[in-house]
């Protein structure tokens, strides 16, 4: 419910970390637009936006909205963070600089041209093993986690085994950005255990000699970065890397088995298959909200936010906010989806956008060549995350060419 006064900033009571709203979080984002540019969460004291012109000044205006005091609700200033901060997603130039200008180089897409063919052959042998089987199964199973689980941990140079950790350490990773709520406390048993697993693949000698964190460990060799920076840039990979694509993929699957007529478009003009991703990615928003600090008493649009508070920037409902999108809540493969604010936007856009580009690429290609049509076989369930748009499950049922 939201009450307006006109001479305070608009106030919102829900609780945007509910089951209820994680759940379906759109009547909540609408109730946001609409409530104004910057409204006040009363539940936990922080501001909000969800239209997205404001959210995506913000995203560039990093010198008044940091994130080296955490992209979360936790405060970096006041209480310290459950692991080490990100020297990418939680830091700020200059600190930022060294670290993105490494990663942003080892994941262009000039860098990773020599990962197409290796990942297209993968999913072309994974939807072929998929079609031997029964042509009803679980996507999310089945192609959303088995793929980005079976080209990613290599690709960054994990050995064979426990990389099914991933999965659970990126939950609860992305779960700690919001409020210590039920999602946190079911995710905290297992995190110093995950953790520890995470941190130790890190190191230069537990990583193959080729991929990408050999190429971060060479940046040490040439001065770009320290050694006490690199395992902590390799752990950004394996943070970031994973769940992220998985639910992406699952944001494109879904919206495929529900606009048969897009799928279609898709197998009489397979190059749409980059267009669908990101059209997906403004759709469904797999990753849903960022916190960013005010660094000083910033304006915006007549409603001042003091110095040193939270500001929850909804990129879900910015990706769906009808003052930028002409019907917002379709998956139109005619429309052009280029400025959504799925990656983020400026200094701290997705420097892994390449990477989730050609996974879901080379997945939607393989199976667009071979699976005639794609649909529900059953309701799919959402997993609830405080950060996260995702899957649990997904029935499917295709048919073959
Ligand atoms: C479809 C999948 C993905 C989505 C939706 C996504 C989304 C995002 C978003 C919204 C941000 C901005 C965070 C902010 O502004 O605070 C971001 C940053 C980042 N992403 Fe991605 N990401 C994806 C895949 C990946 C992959 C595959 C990698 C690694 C290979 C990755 C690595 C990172 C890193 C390290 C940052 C921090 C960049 C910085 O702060 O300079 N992401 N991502
Ligand atoms: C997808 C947003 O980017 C992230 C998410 C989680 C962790 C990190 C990191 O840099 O450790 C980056």
């Amino acid at each position: 419910m939201t009450i307006t006064d006109a001479h305070t900033v608009a106030q919102s009571s829900d609780d945007p970390f509910s089951a209820e709203i994680l759940q379906d979080p759109l009547p909540f984002q609408e109730r946001l637009r609409e409530a104004g540019s910057v409204v006040r969460l009363q539940t936990y004291g922080v501001y909000a936006m969800g239209r997205y012109d404001t959210v995506r000044s913000a995203l560039l205006d990093w010198q008044d909205f940091q994130s080296a005091a955490g992209v979360g609700m936790t405060d970096f200033t006041r209480e310290k963070p459950w692991r080490p901060p990100s020297l990418l997603l939680e830091a700020d130039p200059p600190h930022h600089d060294a670290p993105r200008e490494v990663l942003a180089k080892i994941l262009s897409p000039r860098s990773i041209r020599e990962l197409e063919p290796v990942w297209a052959d993968d999913a072309e042998r994974l939807v072929d093993q998929l079609i031997e089987g029964p042509l009803e199964f679980d996507a999310v199973t089945h192609l959303a986690e088995a793929f980005p689980l079976r080209v990613f941990p290599d690709a960054v140079g994990l050995p064979g085994s426990d990389r099914d950790h991933l999965l659970p350490y990126g939950d609860h990773l992305f779960n700690t950005f919001g409020p210590e709520n039920f999602l946190v406390q079911q995710g905290a048993p297992r995190a110093p255990e995950l953790s520890a697993w995470v941190n130790a693949q890190c190191s230069r000698e537990s990583l193959a000699a080729t991929g990408f964190g050999a190429d971060i460990w060479a940046a040490t060799d040439r001065g770009d970065i320290t050694p006490a920076q690199a395992p902590l840039i390799v752990r950004s990979l394996l943070s970031a890397g994973v769940d992220t694509t998985v639910h992406a993929i699952g944001a494109v699957l879904h919206a495929f088995a529900t606009h048969p007529d897009q799928w279609r478009a898709l197998r009489e003009d397979p190059r749409l298959a980059r267009r669908a991703f990101d059209e997906a990615i403004r759709l469904e928003s797999p990753v849903q909200t960022f916190f960013r600090t005010t660094t000083r008493d910033v304006t915006l649009h007549g409603t001042t936010i003091p110095e040193g508070h939270k500001i929850l920037m909804f990129l879900g409902a910015a990706n769906r906010d009808p003052r930028r999108w002409e019907r917002p809540d379709a998956f139109d493969l005619t429309r052009d989806p280029s400025g959504h604010v799925g990656f983020g936007m400026g200094i701290h856009q997705c420097v892994g956008q390449h990477v989730a580009r050609l996974e879901a690429g080379t997945l939607v290609t393989a199976l667009a060549r071979r699976v005639k049509t794609i649909e529900l076989s059953g309701p799919p369930s959402r997993r609830l995350n405080n950060t996260l748009r995702a899957w649990e499950s997904m029935p499917v049922r295709i048919t073959l060419e």
